[in-house]
């Protein structure tokens, strides 16, 4: 399938600011999940929220997807303070989500999942009408999905992604949040969500990608932002070493990927020698 998304949504690097998290903190009872986290996000950026297990980065998605409240902290979206109360607000003002489990209807097809809750003419169905805006909608985004009237039960792993990404990309949104996009995938899969993540990009939104997979944040990131703890702990470029982003993520830097970093330097300093 060939794109015309290059084409017909030119953007060169970031553009404005899109979201800007100031002093965020989120309490569970005692339990704090966020502590005064910072963030910023502009059109045209991905930008890669990593950490470890229990970092926040859930929380931090469901603050802004309208989930969970925030016990303190701002929030400016495309220039203005918002309150996202609920997530019919995040979504109205612009915010997408795009959760782990995808939430797809796997009996329905590739359209009917686009435009599930959306349907152009909910009472007369206007099935021409939704086939051809799914088909460019997917077409835009160089989708390899080979039949929009295919169910989604017998889809690849990345091909609902990419069902799952375009049905957020129907209400035009501004920001989508995308929640470990490639966990699971094989390798071919992931880099056709990756491309994908890519095409976004191209069309002026902000992206945050939550993902535990450091190859592929490297890969499709502008910038990587880590969490520790519930607070920043650093925020990187894509060309950050490995030893940078685990000492950072872990807080350790006394650890295997710095150990065998440093094995590897004294090996060559030998060579060097010799
Ligand atoms: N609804 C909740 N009630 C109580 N504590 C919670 C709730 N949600 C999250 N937490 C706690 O907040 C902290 C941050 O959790 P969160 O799920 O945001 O981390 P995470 O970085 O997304 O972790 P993971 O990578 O494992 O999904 C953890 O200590 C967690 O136990």
């Amino acid at each position: 399938m060939s794109t015309s998304s290059d084409v017909d949504h030119p953007q060169e690097g970031p553009g404005k600011l899109v979201l800007k998290l100031r002093g965020i903190s989120k309490n569970f009872g005692a339990v704090s999940a966020l502590a005064d986290v910072d963030l910023d996000v502009h059109a045209g950026e991905v930008v890669a929220l990593v950490g470890d297990n229990g970092a926040g980065k859930s929380t931090l998605v469901k603050i802004l997807a309208g989930v969970h409240q925030p016990t303190s902290g701002t929030i400016d979206f495309d220039g203005e303070h918002v309150v996202l109360s609920d997530p019919a607000t995040a979504l109205g003002l612009g915010i997408a989500t795009v959760f782990q489990d995808l939430a797809l209807c796997e009996n329905l097809d590739v359209v009917a999942n686009i435009f599930l809750g959306r349907e152009l003419n909910p009472v007369r169905l206007d099935e021409v009408s939704m086939e051809i805006r799914a088909w460019t909608l997917l077409n835009e985004l160089s989708a390899r999905i080979p039949s929009v009237r295919e169910p989604v039960a017998s889809l690849s792993g990345g091909q609902r992604q990419t069902v799952a990404i375009a049905r957020s990309l129907l209400t035009e949104p501004k920001l989508i949040l995308l929640d470990e996009p490639t966990a699971a995938l094989g390798v071919a899969q992931t880099a056709e969500v990756l491309d994908l993540i890519e095409r976004v990009r191209a069309r002026g939104l902000g992206v945050i990608v939550i993902s535990h997979n450091m190859e592929d944040v490297r890969a499709v990131a502008d910038r990587i932002v880590v969490l520790r703890l519930g607070r920043n702990n650093g925020e990187f470029g894509p060309d950050v070493s490995n030893q940078d982003l685990v000492t950072a993520i872990t807080g350790a830097d006394e650890n295997s990927v710095s150990r065998r970093a440093s094995r590897r330097g004294m090996q060559q300093s030998r060579e060097a020698l010799i």
